[in-house]
């Protein structure tokens, strides 16, 4: 038996107003929605409780707004995302709080599912403001947290707001702690963990800890430009936070007390732009132009990777190794996927992935079928990995 409240639990809700947290910050490509993972594992909750007839309205963010509302970031094209993927109208509020929030859920029948806009228009949401934590209550008898992707933020709408009415986990929050429990609870060693990506300032302090839960931490992505850069390598015009060198050196640290192997890029292919047909090179790590980005690790980079991969006998992996969504950056993520997924299939690896970018690449590369669990999870799951309590899922335990 789970230790937080379920849908099994919540008991007759027709006619409730039942607020949904879920996570629909998906990748968007040319104004589509070009990986609608997140929203597919989220339709089982929403049907279940529209089903059951209760208006159901959809909490999310989308994207990290800076200053207030940004129509970039607005979540009105993914209502119709989520229309088609449900197969069923859903109606959008162009607020989440206030007169327009209230007059679109007055305006709902029994069984109608709502999506108000991206919660981070407001910044109190980060805030996990109490006042802007009651106005969202003030449309809600009931709250239903599916966004597990999105626990490991102590926000109004992802914890704030299970304070104020009965709360329960949605479908989706609980098949992933169930599954990650599963395959990770007492994992079989080595464990390798591959950390990619873009999110280096809010991922990077979880490593700290990540090294001393795995045998190798292998650092790619825009991640690993931070810690070249902190080894004393030009990385250029690179995404880099040259200000967490001083942290990337102390995970180093941290990584060789606890006998975590740390692996970085020896070769990287960079270009000046980022764009389709842009001119591209492969260099050494120590020879990128002062003018050039690095896009992708390198094919002796991946080499060594899947030689890590070869050792494991558990895989976790989050951030994909370069900038994927333009080819031919995408080479070396695509290669060590469908190496991991090789493993997989041939009963050597468990190999758990997770991340909204990462579970689009692994779709890119064709195998995230493949992979033993695939989260929806980036940093969510990195700070259950890390043993950290997630304060989303803290908040539904009894
Ligand atoms: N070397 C790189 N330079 C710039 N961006 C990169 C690089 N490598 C990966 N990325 C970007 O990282 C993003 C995904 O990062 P992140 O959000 O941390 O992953 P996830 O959503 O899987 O948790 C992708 O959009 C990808 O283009
Ligand atoms: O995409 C997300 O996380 P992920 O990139 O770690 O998978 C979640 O929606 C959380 O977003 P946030 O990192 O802006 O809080």
């Amino acid at each position: 038996m789970p230790a937080f409240r379920t849908l099994d639990d919540i008991g007759d809700i027709a006619g409730k107003r039942v607020l949904v947290r879920v996570d629909l910050n998906v990748p968007v490509k040319d104004g589509q929605v070009s990986d609608a993972t997140r929203i597919e594992r989220v339709a089982p909750t929403i049907t279940e409780l529209s089903d059951k007839g209760a208006k159901v309205i959809l909490l999310a963010h989308f994207g990290r707004p800076k200053d207030g509302p940004d129509p970039s970031m607005s979540l009105e094209p993914i209502a119709a995302a989520t229309e088609a993927v449900l197969d069923r109208r859903v109606h959008f509020a162009p607020d989440c709080v206030g007169d327009v929030a209230q007059g679109a859920v007055d305006a709902m029948a029994d069984g109608d599912i709502l999506l108000l806009e991206n919660t981070r228009f407001h910044k109190s949401e980060e805030k996990n403001d109490p006042a802007f934590v009651a106005a969202l209550a003030a449309n809600g008898d009931i709250y239903v947290n599916d966004a597990f992707s999105a626990a490991h933020r102590a926000h109004a709408s992802t914890e704030g707001l299970a304070h104020h009415m009965p709360a329960y986990a949605g479908r989706t929050m609980q098949a992933e702690l169930e599954a990650l429990e599963k395959g990770l609870g007492n994992p079989r060693r080595p464990v390798v963990a591959i950390v990619g990506g873009a999110k280096v300032s809010s991922k990077i302090d979880l490593l700290m800890n990540l090294v001393k839960k795995v045998d190798a931490l292998v650092i790619g992505g825009g991640m690993a430009n931070t810690f070249l850069a902190a080894r004393g390598e030009d990385v250029g015009k690179s995404l880099c936070e040259h200000d967490l060198a001083a942290t990337a050196k102390q995970i180093m640290i941290e990584a060789a007390s606890a006998g975590c192997a740390i692996v970085l890029p020896v070769d990287a292919v960079v270009a000046r732009e980022f764009k389709v047909g842009a001119a591209s090179e492969t260099v050494g790590v120590d020879a990128v132009p002062a003018d050039a980005m690095i896009l992708d690790v390198g094919p002796r980079t991946v080499e060594a990777i899947n030689e890590w991969i070869d050792r494991a006998a558990t895989l976790v992996w989050n951030g994909p190794l370069g900038a994927f969504e333009i080819e031919p950056f995408d080479a070396g993520t695509v290669a060590a996927a469908k190496y991991a997924a090789a493993q997989t299939r041939e009963g050597v690896l468990v190999s758990v992935a997770g991340g909204g970018d990462t579970v689009a690449a692994l779709h890119h590369a064709g195998v995230a079928d493949d992979f033993t669990y695939v989260s929806t999870a980036g940093g969510a799951f990195l700070e259950w990995m890390e043993g950290k309590p997630l304060p989303g899922v803290e908040v539904l335990k009894s």
